[in-house]
């Protein structure tokens, strides 16, 4: 027995090193690139005068068009695809981010999933400016079932009515206890069934407050989904003139695609190309009156203290 002492102790150490080994090569060593990489971009931004703006959404308010026509400004790089910044780990967005800096003067970043996890960008450069669009939550929320529905993400039988039912009961339930509650908006995606977010994700002012605790008020533009789909020109006038870059996006440049519906933007060396998407046909979908006014109802008081606490109305109510 004794002569196994000498073994046992050189496995045990084996095991210690290997430990410390692998925590100072992966977490102290990634930890200190992080720094320097953090270094190497704060010097970008300081000495080249290089900015960034980070539009979180709204999902389904208009992100891909206000994306489309910002990024058509010739100061601005926007990161194509999404680079999921607040999903990811630091080091690719950060790689990501670096190069783009390269290329143009302001760096757009879009990510409506951000919205949701508010903490994540902590973890980067601090963006220079915020950007949110909001829209009317109830247009908002059956605009995200169609979505749900034609991306697979629910039965195909499914229907508004009940979606919104059975996370209108969850979320009335949740909201009685205020540990719940924050903890359900903290990790929506894992507390209850992800559908469920068709409704939550309307509640603006559980994700805006975390915003303006974090930011100076002055840094954050909030833009309204339903100016950006009637009025592009003000919206994009709005945008350039808090990103302080020429205002080369003009009302002039936008025309009603007569198939769609939606303003596309007409540029001088594609004279008729429309930049966005087709609208998709998804006209067999409905939305139910008591569907509609029990989501008014809810979001009532939310709507209410989000405009206390952007001291702005929007016409939803
Ligand atoms: N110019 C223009 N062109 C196309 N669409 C426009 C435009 N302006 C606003 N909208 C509204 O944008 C809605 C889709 O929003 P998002 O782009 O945020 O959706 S997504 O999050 O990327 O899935 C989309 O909602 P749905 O019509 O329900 O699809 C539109 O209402």
């Amino acid at each position: 027995m004794l002569k196994r002492v000498p073994a046992v102790v050189t496995i045990l150490l084996t095991v210690v090193f290997c430990a410390v080994f692998y925590y100072f090569n992966n977490e102290v060593c990634f930890s200190h690139r992080k720094i320097a990489n953090v270094a190497q971009s704060t010097r970008i931004f300081k000495e080249e005068n290089k900015k960034y703006a980070f539009f979180i959404g709204v999902k389904k308010c208009g992100t891909t068009a206000l994306k489309t026509f910002i990024g058509l400004h010739s100061e601005i790089h926007p990161i194509y695809p999404d680079p999921h910044a607040c999903d990811t780990p630091f080091e690719p967005f950060n790689k990501r981010l670096m190069e783009a800096l390269t290329k143009k003067k302001y760096v757009f970043v879009a990510d409506n999933r951000c919205m949701l996890n508010n903490e994540a960008f902590e973890r980067y450069q601090r963006p220079s400016k915020i950007i949110v669009l909001l829209c009317d939550p109830v247009r908002r929320a059956f605009s995200d079932f169609k979505h749900f529905m034609k991306k697979g993400y629910l039965p195909p039988n499914s229907s508004f009515t009940n979606v919104v039912q059975d996370a209108l009961n969850f979320l009335k339930n949740t909201s009685k206890d205020a540990k719940m509650w924050e903890n359900y908006m903290k990790n929506i995606r894992q507390v209850a069934p992800f559908e469920y977010s068709i409704v939550s994700t309307g509640i603006y002012v559980m994700f805006m407050q975390e915003f303006y605790d974090r930011y100076d008020q002055q840094d954050i533009l909030i833009l309204s989904g339903e100016e950006l789909r009637n009025d592009p020109g003000s919206s994009l006038e709005k945008l350039q003139t808090f990103l302080d870059v020429k205002q080369a996006i003009t009302n002039e440049m936008f025309f009603k695609n007569r198939q769609t519906g939606f303003y596309c933007i007409r540029l001088q060396q594609y004279p008729e190309v429309c930049k966005l998407p087709r609208k998709t046909n998804e006209s067999t979908l409905s939305a139910d009156k008591e569907s509609i006014n029990n989501l008014k109802k809810f979001y009532k008081k939310y709507n209410k203290q989000l405009f206390n606490l952007t001291r702005r109305e929007f016409k939803w109510l």
